[in-house]
């Protein structure tokens, strides 16, 4: 299967700190990635990498089969959205359009304005009067007019309240069907994520916890309850755990299904998973 991104113990370095470190993942095309994890945990950095804004200290990444941007070809297939939506305040929504035309050779501008309408948007308007809401429209309208095979997105809806986020999610899922590309999209509100993404990549303390298909992920983690003691049941990897005096509950990843009767199984949400990872950073491995 062709992958969307593919790096080999990747690693950047800023000084003496590493952001990312020993970075391994197969991103499979065809998927809508969430990119998860704390501040600082090295999210930034991967996108960057992966759109080629800078050069690893080590390892390697081939972003759709090749060095990002290596080529005018590969940069025309990956579209970038960088966090806090830039936009040029001084331009017109129209000047955003032409200037997309300008500088993207496959630019569809019948699918720009056509969501420029859909949205509402005034062509004369300046971007600097616009709402954060319609600017991130903006940002993502040139994204998706560039017709990418790999749109990449980093924080896009961090400044927006949650009625806008969910209308550009939902612009988002519905140029996805339309034109089927790939998206990698970072963000720290899982919730938003667990409604788009269907591929999850989770970074802590600058190195991948987690990766997968969100369907795997749900599918393999298990909520387990039961009378307060210190080992688990065979065969399960603790992820996190909690005691009280009489109760243990562990956050556990089993590749199969859990059936042990003294322990009551529970389904955990996206949500749970990254928030157990998040809080464990170093975690146990039980055979
Ligand atoms: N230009 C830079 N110079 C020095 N250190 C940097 C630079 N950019 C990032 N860092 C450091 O690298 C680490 C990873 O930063 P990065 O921005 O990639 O994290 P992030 O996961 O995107 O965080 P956030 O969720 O807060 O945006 C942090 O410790 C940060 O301080």
């Amino acid at each position: 299967m062709t992958s969307v991104i593919r790096t080999d113990q990747l690693g950047m370095k800023y000084g003496s700190r590493w952001a990312l470190s020993e970075c391994t993942l197969d991103i499979p095309a065809g998927h809508v990635v969430g990119l998860v994890g704390p501040n600082g945990a090295g999210k930034t950095t991967l996108l960057n990498l992966a759109v080629g804004q800078m050069a690893p200290t080590s390892g390697g990444i081939e972003v759709l089969g090749s060095r990002p941007a290596a080529r005018p070809e590969q940069l025309a297939k990956v579209g970038f959205v960088a966090q806090e939506t830039p936009t040029y305040a001084a331009l017109t929504v129209a000047e955003h359009l032409t200037l997309g035309a300008r500088l993207n050779p496959g630019w569809d501008q019948a699918v720009a304005l056509g969501r420029i309408r859909q949205l509402g948007l005034d062509p004369a308007q300046k971007a600097g009067q616009l709402s954060g809401g319609q600017r991130a429209q903006l940002a993502l309208t040139l994204g998706i007019a560039k017709r990418p095979e790999l749109l990449i997105l980093d924080e896009p809806v961090a400044a927006l309240d949650p009625l806008a986020r969910r209308e550009f999610l939902q612009s988002l899922m519905e140029a996805v069907a339309e034109h089927e590309f790939s998206v990698l999209m970072s963000s720290h509100l899982v919730s938003d994520l667990e409604r788009v993404c269907d591929y999850l990549v989770m970074l802590v303390e600058s190195r991948v916890r987690v990766a997968g298909e969100v369907e795997e992920l749900l599918a393999t983690h298990h909520l387990l309850s039961g009378a307060r003691r210190d080992a688990p049941p065979a065969g399960v990897r603790v992820v996190s755990a909690s005691h009280t005096d009489r109760q243990t509950t562990l956050l556990v990843r089993a590749d199969t299904p859990v059936r042990d009767p003294e322990w009551t199984v529970s389904q955990v949400s996206l949500e749970d998973i990254v928030l157990a990872y998040m809080s464990q950073p170093t975690m146990e491995v039980h055979a």
